[in-house]
């Protein structure tokens, strides 16, 4: 059978000493070696405090025993071959700060990463095939949206698409290596360059993707490439709300980034015509890594303590989504179904809850608050991004009066292409997330309603507050509707123009390139 292209795993670390110092426990529970359990504490709306499972099934989950030596076995190893026969090799750690991303993919004193056990197979299969093949290694990272050659003192690269859209990063330092132990030296060398970074502060290596390239070719030409990308601390993409402009510039990026990589991912795995790898310079950067022959594997790292549940989450969500596209058909979610999070009685049975009543408030009160305060959508309304304002403007390429007459015009065209994509790409989120909200306000609505209908039945019950309760109830949720159903208009409008423009952005390019 032939291998998938995209294969998404998950690592589990150890509790740090200082995590079980403070008390910190563990919610990460590894129950094969396909699926695993996050156990999230929550407060019911009547304050009943209970244990939720969120349970996620991916291609493999190693749990804390397991060493990099173990994970390379089963995700690299099998790809390494693929690489000697014209394919691009992509293998990226995806988490939050902290989670074992380094650890993994470049490893600790003693411990070796995993670049470091393809490359000791690529110098074996090199020593024993003669087939004129020679490595070079590169080393750069992707910080504040620019690229710096890690092996050339930092300096800042630039990345241009030429004629045939290849995407050449000029300056990039590429040094020919023959062993093991060159490549170790050239790529501590750069390990060093990366940990000073800019500040010196720890802080900065979780904002910046490393990308480690191990490139085979023969004489100037490239026959393979093994890439390993430490990818920036996921959660950084949440700095957009912090009081530093930069720091909201640079969580913003990152969350593009990020956004972008999951996109075209997906679009290798359903071998989509486009892949929207202009949507940042991360994906730009790593397009041979998702046009023709690839294969790719993304290590989604976690912490198992319980004050980084919603960073586990989250992180597992991506790394849900990311492979979710390649199942037709795929049944709902347990997790999601309103059943179970309306808690009936039909409990799927890898939903664990365990309920500790600590607070019981009257169902008066939520008369009282129901009257007072609508609880609607508790996620402020999407605002699109401010390079993008107004989508509609982009329409215009799609008039049959608008044609591109010279690069220039294709140039502007391609431009607007992008922000469409990076707007795209925000909206997807954004309608996810408010999804999983408006869910969560439904369920609030139905167990209000379920306590003022139990509070009506009672002998001299008020009928006019229940009248009243019940009036904004309804009105919430259809408010909490036709806000859901904005955002899914709207973003499926957008998805339409992107495909009519790139449709005939193909077009006219290649009528251009033939007239030049
Ligand atoms: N599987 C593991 N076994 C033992 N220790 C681990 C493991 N994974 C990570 N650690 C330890 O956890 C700490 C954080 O790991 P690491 O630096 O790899 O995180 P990171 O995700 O790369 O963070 P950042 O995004 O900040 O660079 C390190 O001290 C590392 O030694």
């Amino acid at each position: 059978m032939e291998r998938p292209k995209i294969q998404v795993v998950v690592r589990k670390r150890p509790l740090s000493a200082r995590e079980i110092r403070k008390s910190q426990t563990d919610i990460v529970s590894v129950d094969s070696i396909t699926s695993l359990t996050v156990k999230e504490e929550k407060l019911k709306v009547d304050l009943t405090k209970y244990i939720e499972g969120h349970n996620f099934i991916f291609d493999h989950v190693f749990d804390q025993e397991v060493t990099n030596e173990e994970i390379y076995r089963v995700c690299v190893e099998p790809l390494i071959s693929a690489a000697f026969d014209r394919t691009k090799i992509t293998c990226f750690a995806y988490g939050q700060t902290g989670s074992g991303k380094t650890y993994t993919m470049m490893g600790e004193k003693n411990i070796p990463g995993l670049y470091i056990m393809a490359a000791e197979d690529v110098f074996k299969t090199l020593n024993k095939k003669s087939m004129g093949l020679k490595a070079y290694v590169s080393f750069y990272e992707i910080y504040c949206n620019k690229l710096h050659d890690l092996l050339n003192e930092r300096q800042q690269l630039f990345a241009r698409e030429d004629a045939k859209q290849n995407v050449n990063i000029i300056g990039l330092k590429e040094w020919g290596v023959s062993s093991v132990e060159d490549l170790m030296k050239v790529i501590d060398f750069g390990l060093s360059v990366r940990m000073v970074g800019v500040t010196g502060a720890n802080d900065e290596s979780s904002r910046s993707h490393a990308v480690l390239q191990i490139s085979l070719k023969n004489g100037n030409k490239l026959h393979g490439k093994v890439s390993f990308i430490d990818l920036a601390g996921s959660e950084r993409g949440a700095d957009t709300i912090d009081n530093c402009k930069q720091t909201r510039i640079d969580g913003a990026e990152i969350n593009k980034s990020l956004l972008a990589l999951k996109e075209c991912i997906r679009a290798l795995d359903q071998d989509k015509r486009h892949t929207p790898f202009r949507g940042s310079i991360l994906t730009q950067v790593l397009k041979d890594s998702f046009v023709g022959r690839c294969r790719t594997v993304m290590i989604a790292n976690v912490s198992p303590s319980s004050l980084n549940c919603e960073h586990t989450l989250n992180s597992l969500r991506y790394a849900d989504r990311v492979k979710e596209l390649r199942k037709v058909n795929k049944p709902m979610k347990k997790e999601d179904s309103l059943a179970d999070a309306l808690m009936l009685p039909r409990q799927p049975s890898n939903t664990v809850r365990q309920t500790k009543p600590i607070v019981s408030v009257p169902p008066q009160e939520i008369i009282k608050s129901t009257l007072k305060a609508p609880s609607l959508s508790k996620e402020s309304s999407h605002s699109a991004p401010s390079i993008f304002k107004n989508p509609d403007v982009i329409a215009k390429y799609l008039s049959p009066n608008w044609q591109a007459k010279s690069e220039k015009d294709l140039q502007e065209m391609s431009e607007g292409h992008e922000r469409l994509i990076n707007l795209i790409l925000s909206e997807e989120e954004d309608l996810i997330n408010s999804h999983r909200n408006h869910i969560d306000t439904m369920v609030g609505i139905v167990k209000d309603e379920m306590t003022i209908l139990h509070e009506v039945d009672q002998p001299g019950s008020d009928v006019d507050e229940y009248i009243s309760a019940l009036k904004i109830m309804l009105e919430n949720k259809l408010n909490s509707i036709k806000e859901i159903q904005n955002k899914l208009d709207t973003f499926t409008a957008h998805l339409k123009t992107e495909e009519e423009i790139s449709r005939k952005f193909y077009k006219l390019q290649t009528e251009v390139l033939d007239r030049n």
